[in-house]
């Protein structure tokens, strides 16, 4: 057997990957109905969308397999996404890449084997859509074109989800990218016995950046206000932009204490910002944090407006001791 190589792009592929937000996502309708034409259009087994991950193949969509994932080392995908164009295996036994693999020699027994590799709109090489079957077959140039026109619309789709999840301007999720990884995250952590914390931000007197400075200003303030969030936060926590000047970050696995510490982490380095930055104007924000209780029950929704509830108090009174001042 033959381990994949690693693409030349590696790297700039995975952040490509990651920054999607696709893997470890529930099953969704319009991936699986690809993969049930693919499924019944080539007659065969199973068909998958394969996001290859670091050390691992994800599948964000599969028809005839219970796997929701194999080593990356073992795959078929990581050979495909070496290459531009499909990677077909009409039998793996005969293949010395293959043969004694232990998808082929054990289940699910893969003989046939056609992958397309699916890219990103920056050319990065995803995943594959990908077709196999535990009967060898000749795949021939018209079943080729077929299996690439299926794959490019698995690619519109992601690219689709991309524009509708994510905020254009910072590239934080926006209010529905976060609804949708926060609920199933919340879900989780509380199964887990985790406890979580949620923390809502509004900046304080965006409205005069973009009357003073214009637009274009603000939009640069709010992409700084992002970084720092990205910088400040750790890897795992959800962040977003919900519209506006309002961000929301979902602390995962968050000791109590641990979410205020964090944010006036991020305080701390906006202050450091706005004395030596030289815009002219402050980058300030007001926030609410509320910790999740282990036994709390209440949807994301609710939650997302206590803490609103809490940031504004929080205006109010930093209004308030302004013009006491
Ligand atoms: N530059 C820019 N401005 C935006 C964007 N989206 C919303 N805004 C502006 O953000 C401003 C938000 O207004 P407010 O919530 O009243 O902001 P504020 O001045 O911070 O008010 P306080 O929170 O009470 O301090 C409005 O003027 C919107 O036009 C954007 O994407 N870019």
């Amino acid at each position: 057997m033959i381990k994949p190589a690693f693409p030349l792009d590696e790297a700039f592929r995975l952040n490509t990957l990651r920054a999607l937000n696709l893997l470890d996502t529930p099953p969704e309708e319009r991936f699986d109905r690809l993969t049930r034409m693919a499924r019944r259009m080539f007659g065969v087994t199973t068909a998958l969308v394969s996001l290859v991950d670091e050390n691992r193949q994800w599948f964000k969509s599969k028809q005839g397999l219970s796997d929701t994932e194999t080593p990356r080392d073992i795959s078929f995908c990581g050979h495909a996404i070496l290459a531009d164009t499909p990677l077909v295996i009409p039998d793996a036994l005969a293949d010395p890449r293959f043969f004694d693999n232990p998808l082929v020699t054990g289940p699910p027994h893969v003989r046939f084997y056609a992958g397309c590799p699916l890219h990103a709109t920056n050319g990065s090489k995803l995943g594959t859509l990908c077709i196999f079957d535990p009967e060898p077959r000749a795949f021939g140039a018209e079943d080729i074109q077929l299996l690439s026109d299926l794959a490019a619309i698995v690619e519109q789709e992601i690219s689709t989800y991309q524009m509708a999840t994510v905020d254009e301007l910072t590239r934080l999720y926006n209010r529905r990218g976060f609804l949708n990884q926060a609920q199933p995250a919340l879900d989780l952590a509380r199964d887990k016995k985790a406890p979580c914390s949620l923390v809502f931000f509004d900046l304080d007197k965006f409205k005069a950046i973009n009357d003073r400075f214009g637009h274009a200003e603000g939009d640069k303030a709010l992409l700084a206000f992002a970084d720092q969030m990205r910088r400040s936060f750790r890897d795992a926590d959800i962040l977003a932009r919900l519209g506006g000047d309002e961000f929301v970050a979902l602390l995962l696995d968050c000791p109590d204490g641990l979410a205020q510490t964090i944010v006036d982490r991020l305080r701390t380095a906006l202050d450091r910002r706005n004395q030596f930055t030289g815009s002219g104007y402050p980058i300030v924000c007001s926030f609410g944090i509320i910790h999740i209780a282990l036994d709390a029950s209440a949807p994301i929704e609710a939650l997302l407006s206590r803490a609103d509830v809490l940031m504004y108090e929080n205006k109010r009174n930093r209004k308030a001791a302004e013009f006491v001042h």
